[in-house]
């Protein structure tokens, strides 16, 4: 699906819009869910994310398909691997086939599971054969995805006897760590996290327990930078969130301060409201705990004239595309002038866009989301606009609602 976008005849935006719930919350609860079954949950992610994850527990035999998501993948990896009897050739997309297992696969077998490499070494499709893991300790590199410690700690408390980490490394996307802590807390699972190492103690059954998933901030991110792109006075209103949040990127409201965007919270909702002009001219930010909102934020930068330098991106080539080559391409086509490493993206302030651009999107969702907001500055074309189910299903639906010019091709 190919749109034509365009700006609402009046940029002093004032909506207010229901976001669905977080898909890492989502699938870290459905996880915990199959292995607790008193567990009921609210607020679901309605992503592709979701319910791949969703389709993937119901299984205990034959292939499972989780498409382009990450989460599933590595969460669904722990789960079939503890679960004796379950057998299946766990797969995805051609783009999950190039993104790395390794770390996670290692870890697993030594703590005892069964797992091999249908294709590549290294890499997915893998057939799992679940066996009980006798093992609890395990030694494992943290500077490539979260995710593989995530999976980990996820099944921790079904062990027998609990699991003891030792993180090598640098740690990256940390508050993701920290959200799968939180929620086996939310459970009455005793759990630390103290230097590289992390413990997490074993529990035989949970109580009725009710686990409300808090909206998804990544996908608010591009309100955010909608209200920074707007005129002074435009405000939106998103629901359902909270001031103490399991996710990183609520730092989304600290970061946004500096595009003159407010954020208050009340009664479940947080209200976004452009109140100045943008701080400086040139902005830097270290987002290795909040990776998600790289593109956002580059995209947010280009709209508004101004430069960035932003770090931390190390885990950028291995998401559902190379983001960071794919940001240098796509900013690059509206004529700005980005360099990159292998870490760090820096775009050079730029006064007026480019027209006639046609957007690639690469098969991932945030390539999408994060140029739709540029629609204020400029008209635009967005490639396979249909990505963005993969996180937020509603996405181009919602923008109309903001008055956004949204035109099938
Ligand atoms: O655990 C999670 O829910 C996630 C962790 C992050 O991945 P990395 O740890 O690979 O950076 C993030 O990018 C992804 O969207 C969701
Ligand atoms: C990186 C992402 O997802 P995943 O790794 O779960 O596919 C994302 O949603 O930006």
């Amino acid at each position: 699906m190919k749109l034509q976008l365009s700006s609402p005849s009046d940029n002093k935006i004032q909506n207010a819009i229901a976001i669905t719930g977080s898909k890492s919350e989502t699938n870290r609860s459905l996880l915990l869910q199959a292995l607790f079954p008193n567990i009921k949950i609210e607020n679901l992610s309605n992503s592709d994310d979701g319910e791949v994850m969703q389709k993937g527990l119901a299984k205990s035999t034959g292939e499972v398909d989780i498409h382009h998501a990450g989460t599933a993948m590595r969460f669904l990896t722990g789960y079939f691997a503890s679960q004796e009897g379950k057998q299946v050739i766990l797969t995805g997309s051609q783009r999950m086939q190039e993104r790395p297992i390794k770390v996670l696969v290692e870890a697993l077998q030594s703590l005892g599971a069964d797992i091999q490499y249908e294709k590549e070494a290294g890499y997915p499709p893998l057939k799992i054969s679940g066996k009980k893991l006798e093992k609890s300790k395990v030694p494992l590199p943290a500077n490539i995805s979260s995710q593989y410690i995530s999976a980990l700690l996820l099944i921790a408390p079904s062990l027998e006897n609990g699991l003891e980490l030792e993180l090598i490394g640098k740690i990256t996307s940390v508050p993701y760590i920290k959200m799968t802590l939180a929620l086996l807390e939310q459970l009455g699972v005793q759990t630390s996290f103290e230097g590289n190492s992390i413990k997490v103690s074993p529990k035989k059954a949970v109580g009725d327990t009710t686990l409300v998933v808090e909206s998804d901030w990544s996908s608010a991110s591009y309100f955010y930078s909608i209200v920074a792109m707007c005129e002074i006075g435009a405000e939106i209103q998103l629901s359902s969130y909270k001031q103490s949040s399991l996710q990183g990127d609520s730092i989304l409201a600290e970061i946004y301060k500096d595009f003159g965007v407010e954020t208050t919270f009340a009664n479940n909702t947080i209200l976004l409201e452009k109140i100045s002009e943008v701080s400086s001219n040139h902005l830097e930010y270290d987002l290795s705990n909040a990776p998600d909102i790289a593109q956002t934020i580059a995209v947010s930068c280009l709209g508004m004239g101004i430069g960035c330098h932003l770090t931390g991106l190390h885990t950028l080539p291995i998401k559902e595309t190379d983001r960071l080559a794919a940001l240098q391409t796509e900013l690059g086509k509206f004529g700005a002038t980005v360099d990159i490493d292998s870490e760090s993206l820096t775009l050079q302030p730029q006064s007026t866009l480019k027209s006639e651009v046609a957007v690639d999107t690469y098969n991932d969702h945030r390539m999408a989301m994060a140029f739709g907001p540029l629609a204020l500055k400029a008209d635009f074309v967005v490639n396979d606009a249909e990505v963005v189910s993969k996180s937020y299903p509603d996405f181009w639906k919602d923008l109309k609602t903001l008055g956004f010019g949204i035109e099938e091709l």
